[in-house]
Order: C-alpha cells, then structure tokens, then sequence
C-alpha cells in the first residue's frame, strides 16, 4: 500500500486529487495539509464516506505521524518550495503538479534528491494529452521554427505564464534554439502586447471564467499555419497521470521534472 499526503488538499486539484486516491487499489490517502477549515474531515468534504482524516495546516507533524511514502502538492509557488525539502529530508517521495517554481529552484531540489538518494517528480501537467502535445510541438519545430504558445486558464490562476508553456517553450528552444520571432524593428504600443518574451518566443496569456487549461502551439511556414491545441474540460484530466506519477515515484531514486520522462521512457 503506497501511504500518500496532499498538501493544498481542499484547493480545486488538491480535492480533486484526494477524491481519486481514495479510490484507486494500492494507494491510501493518510493525510490532508492545508491553511483552511482546519480540523474538518477531509471525507465529507470531497464527498466520500469519513476517512478518519482531519485537515491539518502542519505538514511536518503529519509526516512525522503518518509516516507517507508520496507527498501529493498543489499549494501554490512560494509554499510549495518548504514542502519540497521537508519531504526529501524525511524521505517522503514529492509529486509535485504546483507550478510557478523557477529553474533554479527546480535544480537545487534535484540536487538535495540526489544527496538525499530519494525519488520524486516535479509535473508542471498530468494531463497525458498535454504531454502529447508538448511532444509532438518540440518534433513539429524541428521543420517548422517560427512558433508562438497561446495559453487560456481559468481567471482564478496566479502564475503566468503558465508551468505547462514554459514547459512547452523549453522544449521547442531545445530544437530551435534561441530564435527572434516578428520584426527586429517591431514595437509595442501597449507594453505587453507582443506576450512574454522565452529565448524569443512569445508566450501570450489568456485568463478568463469558464475556461479550465488549454494551450495552443501555433507554427508559421510558408503559405501555411500548424495548430497544436489541448483542452483540459475537467480536472479529471490530470488524475490518470497523477496516478501513474504516484505509482512510479516508489521506485525513483532521484527526482524527475516532467511525467514525459517517466510516460515515454
Ligand atoms: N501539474 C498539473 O497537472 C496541474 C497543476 N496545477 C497547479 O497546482 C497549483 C494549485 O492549483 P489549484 O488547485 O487550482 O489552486 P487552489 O488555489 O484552488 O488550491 C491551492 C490550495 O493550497 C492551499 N494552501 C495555501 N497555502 C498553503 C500552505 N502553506 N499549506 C497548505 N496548503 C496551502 C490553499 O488554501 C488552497 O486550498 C497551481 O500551482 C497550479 O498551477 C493545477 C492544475 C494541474
Ligand atoms: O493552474 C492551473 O489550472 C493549471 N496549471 C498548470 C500549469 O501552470 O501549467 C497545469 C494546467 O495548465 C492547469
């Protein structure tokens, strides 16, 4: 029985995320962090019969209690870091999904992995559609390199952009390198206009109600645009790869940035 901690438990993925744990054959859910409604049960919140497990805003006093195997994160950029070396240093497997967190800090935490000798993840997307589409953009700018990512989430987001363009982005300038897109003469009558600027690729931002996570890559060629689009409807959509992430994390010995390395592998 994989042992798993979500902290960020009753945000939108953190009880999405508990509500599939609870459900899923080898894996028990033995606690749940976060700042809000603390002491209720986390049961009769995601809906499910009472687990016996209250919402508690101290992570390391449940994983000195629990004893987990896995911390599931969804918390937010400037939280999450602090989870990440109390996992590793008490030998608690991160799975992180929360986002906002800069390379630097990416690679000091794979680092502190390694001396540690402990697995993990770092998944700026679970959803194995994205993936897809992160693949097949990095393959489709190797004959197409004038590229630009358009990325629309719900208005409720902090971080921009978003984890999974600059994902995106890092993997095409791994093909094409650092790259000018538009005019060297071009201007911005409104500061902003031409998107964020990534080894000059520009990465536009749309944030708006009704929208979950959807991204598109678009390429320009001659007398011809490619269209690369994921939608995540729901977030469902990230549960299937988180589960796999869980199961995959207990025989890691070192901490991995993208399930595509672990999916594709
Ligand atoms: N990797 C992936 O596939 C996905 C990643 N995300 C990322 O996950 C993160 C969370 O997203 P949402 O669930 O939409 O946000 P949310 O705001 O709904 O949830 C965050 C939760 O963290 C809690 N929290 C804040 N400070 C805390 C602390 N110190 N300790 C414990 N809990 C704390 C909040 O009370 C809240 O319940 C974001 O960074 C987002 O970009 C979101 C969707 C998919
Ligand atoms: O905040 C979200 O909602 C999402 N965040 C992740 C990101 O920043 O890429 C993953 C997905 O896009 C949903």
């Amino acid at each position: 029985m994989i042992k798993v901690v979500v902290a960020g438990a009753l945000g939108r993925m953190g009880q999405e995320s508990c509500r599939a744990l609870v459900q899923t054959e080898g894996i028990q859910l033995v606690g749940a962090v976060d700042t809000r409604e603390i002491g209720s049960s986390i049961g009769p919140i995601i809906g499910v019969a009472d687990l016996g497990i209250k919402v508690s805003d101290n992570l390391a006093q449940v994983i000195a209690e629990q004893r987990p195997d896995v911390l599931v994160d969804f918390t937010r950029a400037g939280v999450v870091q602090g989870n990440i070396e109390l996992a590793l240093k008490n030998g608690v497997r991160p799975v992180v999904g929360t986002t906002g967190m800069s390379a630097e800090e990416i690679k000091t935490f794979t680092e502190l992995a390694a001396s540690q000798g402990v697995g993990g993840l770092i998944a700026p997307n679970f959803a194995i559609g994205a993936l897809l589409m992160i693949k097949f953009a990095a393959e489709a700018a190797k004959y197409l390199p004038h590229v630009e990512i358009i990325e629309l989430h719900h208005d409720k987001k902090v971080d921009a952009p978003s984890g999974t363009a600059l994902k995106t982005a890092e993997a095409i300038a791994q093909v094409r390198g650092n790259m000018a897109q538009g005019m060297p003469s071009e201007f911005e009558k409104i500061e902003g206009a031409r998107g964020g600027n990534f080894e000059g690729m520009r990465i536009h931002s749309v944030r708006l109600p009704g929208y979950v996570a959807h991204q598109e890559v678009i390429f320009g060629g001659l007398g011809q645009t490619l269209t690369i689009r994921h939608d995540s409807i729901s977030r469902e959509s990230f549960m299937p790869g988180l589960i796999l992430a869980v199961r995959k994390v207990m025989n890691l010995d070192r901490l991995v940035y993208g399930l595509e390395n672990l999916l594709f592998e």
